[in-house]
């Protein structure tokens, strides 16, 4: 048996960190969708009880320490289930890049193996095991639009935003989502997104009010460290996009486009800043 799952990248529409819990991790309000940018899992049943995995990519673990493995064998655990799978990625979406690219193989594999297990599993079931694994997995098991609360995991849906290109551009560094978060001061964040105005564009299909209510607290933090993001955010800004922000803890900058003419301008632009430059579809429908 085989079966091959997608597993798009998330981006912050916008990102606000309210308070620092006892557990150490920060409440947080996000709007976040997914666009066309995939790794794709593959998942084939194993004769024996072994779970092994590979990836075409040399930058992620290939052992028990990749978030997909994590969420087989945490699957396995919650189910009492013995049966042994390989897993495949290919990874197309960019490593540590604020852009969920583990958090989205760990929710695919969980979709893909309740399903090469036949165990019947609701979302929200799924939901709760992926918890465990991390804070974006939650969104990335529902992989659509939604506001998300607490460390990410509770989730309201929303519509999804108008049609429009997504020019994303990761330097050529990662980011610790944990050092970003270290260096965060709630205390002091200077302006917080107004996440209410964004849920009502979004609502309202109103393209200008997305483009205008988009922000992220971690922004001015990783660009205090990386000052490549900064850069990167005002060629962005200079090229033409409509409305430019990092994504999660970043690094990778994504920039909202309307109209395609301008799209390959940007790209081309960009690709004399950064080797890694994508332009993909709004998906989160
Ligand atoms: C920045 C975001 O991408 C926004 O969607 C996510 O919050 C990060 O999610 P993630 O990569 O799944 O991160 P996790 O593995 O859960 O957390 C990594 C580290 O970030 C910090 N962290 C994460 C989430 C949160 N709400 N508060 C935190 O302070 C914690 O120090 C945690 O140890
Ligand atoms: N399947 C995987 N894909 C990518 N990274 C993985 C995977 N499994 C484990 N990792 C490790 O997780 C770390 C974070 O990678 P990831 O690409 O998920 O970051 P991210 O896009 O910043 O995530 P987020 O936006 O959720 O903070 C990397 O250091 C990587 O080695």
């Amino acid at each position: 048996m085989f079966i091959s799952v997608k597993a798009p990248a998330k981006i912050n529409l916008t990102l606000d960190a309210l308070y620092k819990r006892p557990d150490g991790y920060h409440e947080l309000e996000m709007v976040m969708t997914t666009v066309d940018l995939y790794d794709r899992i593959d998942l084939t049943a194993r004769e024996d009880s072994a779970i092994t995995l590979e990836s075409s990519s040399g930058f992620v673990p290939q052992d028990e320490r990749n978030l997909a493995y994590r969420a087989a064998v945490l699957l396995r655990e919650k189910t009492g289930i013995k049966r042994g799978v390989h897993i495949y990625i290919d990874k197309h979406i960019p490593v540590a890049a604020g852009l969920a690219g583990g958090s989205s193989d760990a929710a695919a594999t969980l979709r893909g193996l309740n399903q090469l297990w036949k165990l019947g599993l609701s979302l929200e079931e799924l939901t709760v095991i992926g918890t465990e694994i991390g804070s974006d997995v939650p969104f990335c098991i529902y992989s659509k639009t939604a506001f998300a609360r607490g460390k990410g995991e509770i989730l309201t849906p929303l519509p999804s935003p108008p049609a429009c290109w997504v020019v994303l551009a990761k330097p050529d560094h990662g980011v610790s989502t944990a050092d970003v978060f270290r260096h965060l001061q709630v205390n002091q964040i200077e302006k917080h997104p107004q996440t209410e105005k964004m849920i009502n564009a979004l609502e309202g299909q109103d393209y200008e009010s997305i483009v205008q209510y988009m922000g992220n607290v971690l922004e001015p933090v990783t660009m205090e460290m990386y000052d490549t993001v900064r850069k990167l955010k005002e060629k962005m800004q200079l090229f033409g996009a409509d409305g430019v922000l990092m994504s999660g803890s970043g690094p990778t900058v994504f920039g909202l486009v309307k109209q395609e003419y301008r799209v390959k301008r940007i790209v081309n632009s960009l690709k004399g800043f950064c080797r890694q430059v994508f332009a993909v579809r709004m998906l989160g429908k």
